[in-house]
């Protein structure tokens, strides 16, 4: 039985990370009699493509220092023939990189479907290099740089058709000549062959997709965090690992920033016996999620997410007209907004959206089109997101007990999420971070 492996972008940095993958394939070959490594472009690799696009007067540079990491991992990493034909292989790459580097320096425009094409090396250039560490190692593994997956053309956000892809993706396996094929993560290409990415975080979504569409048990997501935390390690310092989430906690976490998995991950899981495992590449613990909801099941973890605006909408005009909500986050999808989170009173007199800070003033804008029309009021604040999640809320003793908490802090708007198994609070933004780290201490001690 196959099983999928996905070495994420945190844990390819130096020479030891790379030893230690060597040694977790090697590991799982004992186990497995063929194994699919998804990759993720190498650390910061995609955000630095993402500001070679954004910065383009920079661009050759950023991309000059990208080929140079990963030439110099090479260079630690392989020898001999290994080492020349990967260092050919990498080099044609990044030639291409580089030219389109310099057009978009030249041009001061980057397209949506430019800037896919710009962050598609990053995991292309990845899956030469870790194939060809592998196989210096002894691993026979080949390393395959067209994306598994055919998309649409929705770039950034690409849907995989799912039926043509497993196709493709038979035709991989069958012609593949090792046991270890190394593909890369995060990437599709529609069916004219331009490339398309799936959304940030998109190669833990590629792991668990291609384990629905070969067909596998196991999906090991490998990374820096001994699994799925109760909180950002980096933000709640006595976090601990999750043992087990069911499917339905996992992507409220997911939803909500946990390890920032792409939201779609855990979609493909469903129907299916196929379990995933969050695991550590560094030391012991991991998550494992599969199933539903089980009895003896608890508070599991928090997120909080402290970056975000609430704009409230005021017009007595809304009252009782249909299509008054629609009018409002119309103007969200035209100024290509998304919308966190959505509420409106039973008094129909104020509609609250949740957007992130980022991209509220390209939203406000377009109300300030409308007011005087159907707006007579825009109030912004700037917020917290705090979110509970756990099957275990379901019950009433819990959720009684985390209200009672999230009262003290006077939230905005409270809203559960999907099967009950979270909830969402919005509060002041100086109240986030103090009630985040009150109810991790409840979920901590159990
Ligand atoms: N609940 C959580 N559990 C574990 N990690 C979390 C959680 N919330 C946020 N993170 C962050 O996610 C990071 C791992 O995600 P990411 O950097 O995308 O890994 P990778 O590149 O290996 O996919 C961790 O370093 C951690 O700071
Ligand atoms: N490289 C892409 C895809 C990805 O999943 O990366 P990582 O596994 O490092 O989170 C990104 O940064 O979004």
């Amino acid at each position: 039985m196959a099983l999928i492996v996905k070495i994420g972008g945190s844990i390819q940095k130096d020479e030891k990370d790379y030893e230690l993958i060597v040694k977790k394939i090697q590991d799982f070959s004992k186990k497995s009699d063929k194994i699919i490594v998804v990759t993720s472009a190498i650390k910061n690799v995609t955000n630095e493509l993402i500001s070679a696009t954004s910065n383009t007067d920079n661009s050759p540079n950023i991309v000059t220092e990208i080929y140079e990491r990963h030439i110099k991992l090479l260079s630690k990493l392989a020898d001999g023939k290994e080492f020349e034909n990967s260092f050919k292989d990498i080099s044609r790459l990044s030639d291409e990189l580089f030219r389109v580097a310099w057009s978009i320096r030249v041009l001061d425009e980057v397209t949506p479907r430019v800037r896919d094409y710009i962050l598609s090396f990053g995991e292309r250039m990845a899956t030469l290099l870790l194939s060809a560490i592998l196989r210096s190692n002894g691993i026979e593994a080949e390393g395959i740089i067209t994306p598994p997956f055919l998309t649409d053309e929705n770039y950034g956000e690409a849907n995989v058709i799912e039926d043509l892809s497993k196709n493709e993706i038979a035709n991989i396996l069958e012609n593949a000549k090792a046991n270890v094929i190394v593909l890369p993560g995060f990437i599709g290409r529609t069916r004219e062959g331009r490339y398309t990415t799936l959304g940030r975080g998109g190669s833990d979504y590629t792991a668990t997709l291609l384990g629905k569409l070969v067909g596998v048990r196991e999906v090991r997501l490998v990374t820096e965090v001994p699994g799925i935390m109760t909180g950002d390690p980096k933000k709640f310092e006595n976090a601990k690992t999750i043992s087990r989430l069911s499917l339905e906690e996992a992507i409220e976490l997911s939803q909500l920033g946990a390890k920032r998995l792409h939201p779609r991950t855990f979609d493909p899981v469903f129907g299916s016996d196929m379990k995933v495992i969050v695991e550590s590449l560094y030391e012991d613990g991991f998550t494992i999620i599969n199933g539903e909801c089980q009895n003896n099941d608890g508070l599991k973890g928090i997120s909080l997410l402290d970056n975000a605006k609430l704009i409230t909408v005021e017009s007595t005009k809304i009252v009782g007209k249909i299509g008054s909500a629609a009018r409002i986050t119309n103007e969200a999808k035209e100024a290509g907004v998304n919308i966190i989170s959505i509420s409106q009173p039973a008094s129909e007199t104020t509609i609250q959206l949740v957007v992130d800070s980022l991209s509220a003033n390209r939203l406000l804008s377009k109300l300030e089109e409308i007011r005087g029309t159907l707006v007579k009021d825009i109030e912004v604040n700037d917020i917290n997101i705090v979110g509970i999640v756990g099957c275990g809320i379901k019950k009433k003793e819990i959720s009684t007990k985390v209200l009672s908490i999230a009262s003290s802090y006077d939230p905005l708007a409270i809203s559960r999420g999907i099967s009950n198994v979270s909830m969402t609070f919005i509060v002041n933004k100086d109240e986030g971070e103090k009630l985040a780290k009150e109810l991790h201490k409840v979920i901590v001690s159990g």
